[in-house]
């Protein structure tokens, strides 16, 4: 198996520096050593560029740093598409959530039918128009959907991006901190979503096979898992700048990335919303740890064990 990692350092998705660090925060944890501890091929394409411009203001909108997060959205892209492309399972390391932008649009543009997992305390659907931040991070999903292009306002820098996703292609995991614009527009569009209510209800081995069984029945498609870190419990990943209360356990987490790895379809997995500014030392290292735990889990960590390929007792 093969492994490109892509450093995604951009924050002016949101409001408080630091996400730029994320990426290096999880070398720097071992992530590399780690995956290659699990056999696998890894090469680090380093940090994509991300170009600042000094005249990024709001144009007519509500919207925060539209050429930062274009730019670098952009830069996002071409690297994971060229990652894909060249067999490699992309692994792109936020990098505040609007990193996804590019990550799944350079994943359709090399893999049209992929579907789309995504793991959250928020479902990052907001409009320009329904968000109330203005932050770009939670309004990833809206610039990507095909039915929401009537409501998406053009943005200059934002012309590279061909809406890539139905509806139907995305399944949430996680929610628990969604505005009203975005739940109407998961129950307008019919997007499938299994918050932590269905999580406590069912429990996470169904919430998954129902995600799955509804994304891929048939079981043939290249899936992208984009996790935000605050989908798990702030006592799990508490460096990060929208904690929810009532999270993800680290078991629930890794048992969703077990059972996408083992479909051996996981195609690009974003890790975002990492920011080691947020927390004190001990802080930053259990949410590090959290976030490689989540990434070795993607890429053939299981928790029963494993073992090299051809192994024999000494
Ligand atoms: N829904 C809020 C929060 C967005 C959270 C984004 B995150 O999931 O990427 O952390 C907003 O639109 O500002
Ligand atoms: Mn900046
Ligand atoms: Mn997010
Ligand atoms: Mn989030």
């Amino acid at each position: 198996r093969k492994v490109g990692v892509v450093g995604c350092p951009v924050h002016h998705g949101q409001a408080k520096p630091g996400t730029e660090h994320g990426p290096d925060a999880l070398r720097e944890g071992g992530l590399i050593k780690k995956l290659m501890g699990l056999g696998l091929d890894v090469h680090d394409y380093g940090d994509v560029g991300t170009p600042s411009h000094e005249d990024d203001h709001h144009f007519d909108l509500p919207v925060k740093n539209p050429k930062h997060v274009a730019t670098a959205s952009e830069n996002i892209a071409a690297d994971v598409y060229n990652v894909i492309k060249s067999g490699r399972t992309c692994l792109a390391l936020g990098g505040d959530h609007s990193m996804a932008i590019g990550s799944i649009f350079g994943h359709s543009l090399a893999e049209p039918e992929h579907v789309v997992v995504w793991v959250d305390a928020h479902a990052d659907i907001n409009t320009p128009l329904t968000s109330s931040s203005g932050n770009m991070h939670g309004m990833p999903l809206s610039f990507l959907v095909k039915e929401l292009q009537p409501y998406i306002s053009k943005l200059p820098g934002f012309e590279f991006i061909k809406p890539c996703l139905s509806a139907k292609n995305i399944a949430y995991i996680g929610l628990r901190d969604v505005d009203p614009g975005e739940r109407y527009i998961i129950e307008k569009l019919g997007i499938q979503s299994f918050s932590m209510s269905e999580v406590d209800r069912h429990g996470i081995k169904d919430v998954v096979e129902k995600a799955m069984h509804y994304l891929d029945p048939e079981g043939v498609k290249p899936i992208h898992l984009s996790f935000d870190i605050d989908a798990l419990d702030p006592s799990l990943a508490p460096s990060t700048g929208t904690p929810v209360p009532g999270g993800l356990s680290i078991r629930e987490g890794n048992y969703i990335c077990e059972e996408l790895a083992a479909t051996g379809r996981l195609t690009c997995v974003d890790i975002a919303e990492v920011n080691p500014s947020l927390g004190n030392e001990r802080d930053n290292l259990i949410t590090v740890n959290s976030a490689l735990s989540i990434i070795t889990h993607c890429f053939g960590g299981r928790r029963q064990g494993t073992y090299p390929k051809n192994y024999q007792i000494p």
